[in-house]
């Protein structure tokens, strides 16, 4: 059955949405960055019958494992649909398939500069048609417990990763690239950029009701080159996002930058338009709202390893954390996804505490 994306369930529990707007909230939100993923035993089962980018594509299995963690774990004030963000590149006509125990493999990477002529940013946005059918059909079934967020990659992550081919160490030919071809790499790098603001507009229209924007390899990036090869970007697809939902008469939503290791430039982001940053593990809370100022949400940041810790230890820095950063303007998350191995318990510690600190 087509689900309609109009009438959804009213929502319930808008503690996230009231946080990244700057409204006061009873208590703070919480969600998991990789909340749907392989520490889940569920979730696990779902993937030992089904390839991952089948379980992208297929809006029945998206949304079975995007409810999933909140079946699960009733402390959660959010969900994020489950995709990739290299379903982008999948879109522009390039390869890219999921080996487990790897992550992520584009058989042929971009090689040479004039090879960005052979993307196909034409109907790219309607070849991930999929991913808009996956929201709607999870807005439905979530039935109002708690917001839908949409995500994307940002273009400086997204080009890395169809440039070396997969998940790098060093990023030693986007590095290369950078120096000897700026003029291509900004080419390509605005190319996603149209892509992407089309792209989140419709996951919008669908009903992702909060929007983050993934800028993943940002720590290979020193504060120069993240300036000029991530900030344009990150702030035409705030701005771009914004005037196409006004073109559109679809309602605005918050949106989330969270560039990981671009603590050193705390500054700039606050300057974009986004209503909240992500932060890692690696910047202080106190220190990160001294620089962005009063007006701005903050997200994060608890290392995802100390989810090996013991249940009374992360008890203690989760109530830690959350002190530092406050009651307003804070929404809780780990700095970064969680891990594979992470125990089950550790996410109601965490989720729990969270509700309880203050
Ligand atoms: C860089 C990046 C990717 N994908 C993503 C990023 C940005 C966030 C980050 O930095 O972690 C974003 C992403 N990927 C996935 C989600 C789903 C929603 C959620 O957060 O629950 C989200 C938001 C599912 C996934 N994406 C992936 C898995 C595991 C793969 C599997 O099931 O086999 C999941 C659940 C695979 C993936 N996908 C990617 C990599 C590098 C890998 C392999 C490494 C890893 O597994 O962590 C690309």
């Amino acid at each position: 059955m087509e689900y309609s994306n109009k009438n959804f369930p009213e929502l319930k529990n808008d503690r996230l949405l009231r946080a990244a707007l700057g409204k006061s909230v009873d208590k703070v939100p919480v969600w998991v960055m990789r909340q749907a993923g392989r520490y889940l035993p569920e979730f696990q089962e779902v993937r030992a019958k089904h390839d991952f980018f089948t379980v992208c594509r297929t809006p029945e299995l998206a949304c079975e494992v995007t409810l999933q963690p909140l079946r699960r774990y009733e402390h959660l004030d959010a969900s994020i649909i489950f995709s990739d963000i290299l379903v982008i590149p999948q879109a522009l006509g390039m390869t890219v398939e999921m080996h487990p125990g790897v992550g992520p493999v584009f058989p042929k990477p971009l090689q040479t500069p004039s090879e960005i002529d052979g993307l196909q940013p034409e109907g790219a946005v309607s070849r991930l048609d999929y991913v808009g059918k996956a929201i709607t059909l999870t807005r439905h079934k979530i039935d109002g417990k708690v917001p839908l967020i949409g995500f994307t990659g940002a273009p400086f992550t997204l080009f890395g990763y169809m440039l070396e081919g997969g998940g790098s160490k060093t990023m030693s030919k986007t590095k290369e690239w950078l120096e000897k071809y700026p003029k291509d790499v900004h080419r390509l790098l605005c190319l996603l950029t149209n892509v992407i603001i089309d792209y989140v507009v419709m996951q919008v229209e669908s009903g992702a009701q909060l929007l983050q924007v993934f800028e993943s390899s940002a720590d290979h990036l020193s504060r120069e080159q993240f300036t000029e090869f991530s900030i344009p970007y990150l702030k035409d697809i705030r701005s771009g996002v914004r005037a196409k939902l006004t073109e559109k008469s679809l309602e605005q939503v918050p949106m989330t930058i969270f560039a990981k290791g671009a603590g050193h430039s705390l500054d700039i982001q606050a300057q974009l338009g986004y209503e909240t940053i992500g932060l890692d593990w690696t910047v202080d809370p106190t220190e990160a709202r001294k620089i962005v100022g009063e007006n701005i949400t903050l997200q994060g940041n608890l290392d995802p390893q100390d989810l090996y810790k013991t249940p009374e230890e992360i008890k203690t820095l989760t109530t830690e954390m959350v002190k530092k950063f406050g009651k307003h303007r804070y929404i809780a998350n780990l700095g970064h996804g969680i891990t594979p191995q992470t125990p089950l318990e550790s996410m109601t510690v965490f989720t729990e505490t969270v509700h309880e600190a203050i």
